[in-house]
């Protein structure tokens, strides 16, 4: 835990299809960020509340990403509410994105961003704060083997996406089968999630256009899930008989969720392209007293 003789924490808050975020600027990476702490600045009614936080560290200050600091100068060292750490946050890169150019931290073009899921290329769309933000997610690995998830008396076949991070995607008739999402879906075999994992639900809204919900690991019940959307776009994709590999054509989909609507590309090469809103809210200080109270 922070002492209270730290100095007080300065932080933002964003969102991307209100998946939102607290943002700690933390350039040379001095802020400890135990789980507890994490936990604690997402709490939504104790804390500031926030689906995760976003730590932006210079790549060359934290040991998970001083090897790309050549490539990217900047690395989102992403936790989830829980304070568990994830690999890879899609929404989360384009706040980031928009945080960098946001405090003029990075110019205008086209910027990197090192995450522990790998290096992501980030277009900004314009230098306002309305403009959308693509980003290049990489390619999306589909793991062999049936998969089913459980809510309940339901359950349905998934398929295993992982874009980084991992996600089982259901398609099913109705969003509200899936229930409150109190609590996490059940996944079986245990053995193809080690880790645990997203879940995104799915149904149809018209031709290459669908709609989702998603229970993040670590977060719960979310508005959005970027990394959960382009695992939805392309196992929509492969259901409906398109593979841009083989085709040598870009598919595209348009995902909505609770949040609002991403768009998401996978071109021939295999790279997966995420575009949609990331909006920074407000911004302020952390009370030492509250981080580490007086006994
Ligand atoms: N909301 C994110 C995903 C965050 C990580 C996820 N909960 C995990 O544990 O893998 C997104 O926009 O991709």
């Amino acid at each position: 835990m922070v002492a209270v003789s730290n100095p007080p924490i300065a932080f933002l808050k964003g969102h991307g299809t209100e998946n939102d975020f607290v943002i700690v600027p933390d350039p040379d990476n001095r802020i400890d960020l135990p789980p507890s702490l994490v936990a604690k600045l997402c709490d939504r009614r104790a804390g500031i509340g926030g689906d995760g936080l976003l730590h932006v560290v210079r790549s060359a200050a934290h040991p998970e990403a001083r090897a790309a600091a050549e490539t990217a100068e900047w690395f989102m060292d992403y936790r989830n509410a829980d304070g568990s750490i994830a690999e890879m946050c899609g929404n989360g890169v384009r706040v980031f994105a928009r945080y960098l150019r946001h405090a003029g931290l990075v110019g205008e073009g086209d910027l990197a961003v090192a995450t522990r899921g790998g290096v992501k290329r980030v277009h900004v769309a314009k230098a306002d704060a309305g403009g959308d933000i693509t980003v290049s997610m990489g390619r999306a690995l589909l793991p062999e083997g049936d998969v089913a998830v459980s809510v309940g008396a339901r359950e349905w076949p998934a398929r295993n996406v992982n874009m980084g991070n991992p996600h089982a995607v259901a398609f099913v008739d109705d969003l509200d089968h899936a229930g409150d999402l109190f609590t996490a879906p059940s996944f079986s075999p245990a053995s193809a999630y080690p880790e645990g994992v997203n879940v995104e639900f799915v149904v149809d809204r018209g031709p290459r256009h669908v709609a989702m919900r998603v229970h993040e690991r670590g977060s719960g019940e979310t508005r959005s899930c970027g990394t959960g959307a382009c695992a939805v776009a392309v196992a929509a994709a492969r259901r409906d008989g398109a593979d841009p590999a083989v085709t040598g054509e870009p598919v595209t989909y348009i995902v909505d969720l609770p949040g609002g609507r991403l768009t998401i590309t996978e071109r021939p090469d295999g790279a997966v392209e995420m575009t949609g809103p990331a909006v920074i809210v407000a911004e302020g200080t952390v009370d030492p007293h509250w981080i580490a109270p007086a006994p």
